[in-house]
């Protein structure tokens, strides 16, 4: 497939046979990666592609979750994308999901799929999968409709952490909460953020800690404050150790929310950069200082505390 990246809402038809797997996968964790191998593994023994069908923005959007401000994500939708090729997905599919999608029925659901999808071979999906209008629809369902056009359903049996299933939910709640260990546990990775460097006031220079600042969050933030993190510069691989803020920097008047980022080596990159940021372990919550004094003192032993984790745990 010439583009990896497709979106549903075009005329377009995707001819190959393939198995769909269907969900949001926001941060493509455990649980999502279970569903993932399903299709993969289906793909490879049938000589089909591994799909992906999934959806732009989260349903709870539109269909009012979360005190309907809906969830949200934890990752913005090209990243999503780039998850599920990394975990070695052929292909995929963005579904605008409107309150016109979410009206359809389970049969006009399964009619959606078999027309773009016209070598549709295996769907796959959680055991707790629901679908069509009013979430009508399970898995059960799923299995008859599919059924009647020869198409294979995977259910897959939740997947467990800490003797609850994970969830994005759990997730995002590891991530509000700056549980960088939990969130690492139940995705299979740090979590990071990573986009172009931004230019800031150009103050962290002045106070001795210049900084390298993202501001390409997902929906869902992390915990304000300092973490020990991990920074990659994506064009040249390069990694280095260092110490995070993320945050509004109160003390020197509040700014939209960044991830500034004091590496222990000082790298001969800057604005414009591709890199990667890894949150590797809170060390403490973003505060407002009485002086710029003050938060010196205290970014100094942020850099040891996070020196500290960086000597017994490593880069
Ligand atoms: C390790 C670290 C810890 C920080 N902690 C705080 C904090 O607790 N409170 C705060 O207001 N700003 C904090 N900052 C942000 C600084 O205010 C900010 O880096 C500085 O003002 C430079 O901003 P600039 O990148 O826009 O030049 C921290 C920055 C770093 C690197
Ligand atoms: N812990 C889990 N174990 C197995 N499958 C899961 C788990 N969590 C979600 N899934 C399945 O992965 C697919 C994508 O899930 P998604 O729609 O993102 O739901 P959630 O927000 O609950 O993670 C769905 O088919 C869902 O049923």
């Amino acid at each position: 497939m010439e583009n990896a990246v497709q979106s549903l809402d075009g005329g377009g038809v995707f001819c190959e046979p393939c198995a769909l797997a269907i969900g949001i996968f926001d941060a493509v964790h455990k649980g999502h990666q279970h569903v993932l191998n399903a299709a993969k593994d289906f793909a490879a023994k049938n000589g089909a592609k591994a799909f992906v069908l999934t959806f732009y923005p989260h349903p709870s959007k539109v269909l009012g979750g979360e005190k309907a401000g809906g969830c949200p994500l934890i990752y913005p939708a090209d990243v999503r994308a780039e998850l599920l090729l990394d975990f070695g997905m052929d292909g995929v599919f963005f579904k605008d999901f409107t309150p016109e999608f979410a009206s359809k029925t389970p049969e006009e659901f399964f009619g959606f799929l078999m027309e773009k999808f016209p070598n549709l071979k295996c769907v796959a999906t959680g055991e707790n999968f629901r679908f069509g209008v009013r979430a009508s629809a399970d898995v059960k369902v799923l299995k008859e409709l599919a059924g009647g056009s020869g198409v294979e359903t995977i259910s897959v049996c939740g997947v467990l952490d800490g003797g609850n299933f994970v969830s994005s939910t759990r997730l995002r709640k590891a991530l509000q909460d700056g549980d960088m260990q939990s969130f690492y546990e139940m995705s299979g990775r740090n979590y990071f953020c990573r986009g172009r460097v931004e230019g800031g006031r150009k103050l962290g220079r002045t106070i001795g800690f210049p900084t390298l600042n993202l501001k390409a969050f997902g929906e869902c933030k992390p915990k304000f404050g300092v973490y020990a993190s991990r920074l990659q510069n994506l064009d040249t691989k390069e990694i280095f150790c260092g110490v995070s803020n993320v945050g509004v920097n109160p003390t020197v008047g509040e700014c939209a929310p960044v991830l500034e980022t004091n590496t222990f080596d000082f790298p001969d990159f800057g604005e414009g950069a591709n890199i990667k940021v890894e949150l590797l372990k809170f060390l403490r919550g973003e505060k407002k200082f009485a002086s710029i004094n003050d938060l010196k003192a205290q970014i100094a032993v942020d850099k040891e505390n996070a020196n500290k984790f960086f000597r017994v745990c490593g880069c």
